[in-house]
């Protein structure tokens, strides 16, 4: 971590309050998310991770103090791929027009995807493996897949971060160590991945940072800091 120093800040938050209509449900966020990095966010149920997430995303304000999101970044650079709902997994339309969605917040009043936008999904769905599912009907895929074409939509917004809200949840263990598999091959390649998890197991083994968020605070730093940290011992424990 000590090349940390040189990399640049993508989202800044300084002493956040997160939540609702001034009922913050996460106060005093210290936290920098800087170029590359991985970091997993880890809590129990309503501890408030897609409360940060929202916020993380520009979608909710903060309450109290400041989250803010790089200029570099641009706006809507960031990829999001959301918790999946049922009504989203049985969108009737194809794999392609799935993914090229994605640029959906690039487009204005364009009613067409341009060539370079048609070529960049292609490239996406090559780079994860499942260009052969392109015509194919996205209802009609299989969990792990449809997560894979959610993920390559999410890098038609992505220039720098991605940030994922449970991606796994409701894959086979074989499914979700693909889909852990290509974060990471993205992440090799610069990308940095915010990602919502109950997968302690992987989130131990990919991540730079936990973000571990309970009720009585939040501790944010490297894998080996975080095993020591009293914080984890409880949390593993359980
Ligand atoms: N739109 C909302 N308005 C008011 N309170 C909300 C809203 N959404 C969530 N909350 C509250 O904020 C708290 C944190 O919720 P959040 O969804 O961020 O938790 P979480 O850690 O993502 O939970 P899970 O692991 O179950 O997904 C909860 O007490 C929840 O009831």
């Amino acid at each position: 971590m000590d090349n940390d120093i040189e990399k640049k800040w993508l989202i800044s938050c300084r002493d956040a309050g997160l939540g609702y209509e001034n009922k913050a449900v996460l106060e005093h966020l210290n936290i920098e998310i800087l170029e590359g990095q991985y970091i997993c966010v880890i809590g129990e149920n309503g501890s408030g991770k897609s409360t940060l997430i929202k916020s993380l995303l520009g979608l909710l304000k903060p309450v109290s103090g400041t989250v803010q999101i790089n200029r570099q970044v641009g706006k809507g650079a960031v990829g999001y791929l959301p918790q999946q709902t049922q009504i989203q997994r049985n969108f009737p339309v194809s794999v392609m027009e799935v993914v090229l969605s994605g640029f959906l917040n690039d487009m204005r009043f364009r009613p067409f995807y341009n060539k370079k936008e048609k070529q960049e999904a292609k490239r996406h769905l090559e780079h994860l493996g499942i260009a052969d599912l392109a015509a194919e009907c996205y209802g009609e895929l299989s969990g792990g897949q449809q997560q894979r074409v959610l993920l390559a939509r999410a890098l038609c917004a992505a220039d720098k971060i991605l940030v994922l809200d449970e991606p796994v949840t409701g894959l086979d263990p074989v499914a979700a160590n693909t889909l852990y598999e290509s974060m990471e091959l993205l992440h090799q390649e610069g990308m940095a991945i915010v990602m919502v998890t109950h997968d302690m197991g992987n989130a131990l083994k990919y991540a730079d940072k936990i973000l571990h968020i309970s009720d009585e605070g939040y501790f944010f730093g490297t894998v080996e800091e975080y095993k020591k940290s009293e914080l984890a011992q409880i949390f593993l424990l359980k």
